[in-house]
């Protein structure tokens, strides 16, 4: 299990510092992704120009590269802002979104992970089976997988890479090398709304701009998403005011943790 009383302290933090998070993200999840970074005290920014990812990385407290809707352009972009994320030393979280499903995510990860090995790596259970080359079997940016048969796959990535891998789903694992925690928070609603894998991963973003174990950075996040998703699900009729719910109870987090 995590840790609640860290909860508390980087939920508090990311009030007090508001970190600046660089997303690199896609189309779908750009609005969402921003207004749960400011619900939660975090600032974001999305940016991909080619000219500009150096200059906002550099400014940042931490990087989030998410692949969900690539383009040639923004591999190039995400490969610039990785490495000079890199050199700065700061942390970068990475969602492969849909990896496994097309031979170009599949490449795009690869060369991601071998530009920049990235501080945390969040996917659903196909995603880190695919990542780990154990499964390809992706189903879009859905997963075909429940969260723990990717444990495996996740512990090995860990291990070669030595950083964090968090599967989500109904459980969530967070696992770096022998270190495991679990979060069961949740709601099911939560999958029946697009983005909120990538809210998770945007939130890792913040917690790690404020907290520099990445694997008690990772554990917090999810938890703020379980407790989240629960609290908003209970006082929803269905995923249109569900998503709205979200954003008012990320808001209020910081009272009831
Ligand atoms: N059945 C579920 N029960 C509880 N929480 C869930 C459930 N499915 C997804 N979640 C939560 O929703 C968020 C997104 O996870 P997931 O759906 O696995 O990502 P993705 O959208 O990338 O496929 C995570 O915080 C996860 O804990
Ligand atoms: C539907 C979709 N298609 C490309 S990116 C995207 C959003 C995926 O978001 P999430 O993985 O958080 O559900
Ligand atoms: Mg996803």
């Amino acid at each position: 299990m995590c840790e609640k009383h860290p909860l508390n302290k980087t939920l508090l933090n990311i009030k007090e510092q508001s970190p600046l998070v660089h997303n690199i993200t896609n189309y779908v999840v750009m609005n969402n992704t921003a207004n749960a970074l400011l619900a939660i005290g975090a600032s974001p920014v999305m940016a991909h120009a080619l000219e500009e990812v150096e200059d906002m990385v550099s400014i940042a407290a931490a990087l989030v590269i998410n692949m969900g809707t690539l383009s040639e352009k923004w591999v190039d972009a995400m490969l610039l802002a990785a490495k000079r994320a890199k050199a700065l030393g700061k942390p970068i979280v990475f969602d492969p979104v849909g990896v496994g499903a097309s031979q170009f995510r599949t490449e795009t990860a690869q060369k991601i992970i071998q530009a920049a090995t990235p501080t945390v790596i969040r996917g659903n259970a196909s995603e880190i089976m695919a990542l780990a080359q154990m499964a390809n079997s992706t189903k879009g940016v859905d997963s075909a997988h429940a969260s723990q048969d990717a444990i495996a796959a996740a512990q090995q990535l860990s291990n070669t890479l030595a950083n964090t891998i968090v599967i989500s789903g109904a459980t969530d694992y967070i696992i770096s090398g022998a270190q495991i925690s679990e979060v069961s928070e949740g709601s099911p609603m939560m999958a029946k709304v697009t983005g909120m894998g990538c809210t998770a991963t945007a939130i890792i973003g913040a917690c790690l701009g404020v907290e520099a174990d990445a694997h008690m950075a990772a554990c917090a996040a999810m938890q703020i998403m379980g407790l989240t998703g629960q609290a908003a699900a209970e006082l929803s009729l269905g995923p249109g005011s569900f998503q709205m719910n979200f954003l008012d109870q990320l808001f209020q987090l910081q009272d009831k943790a």
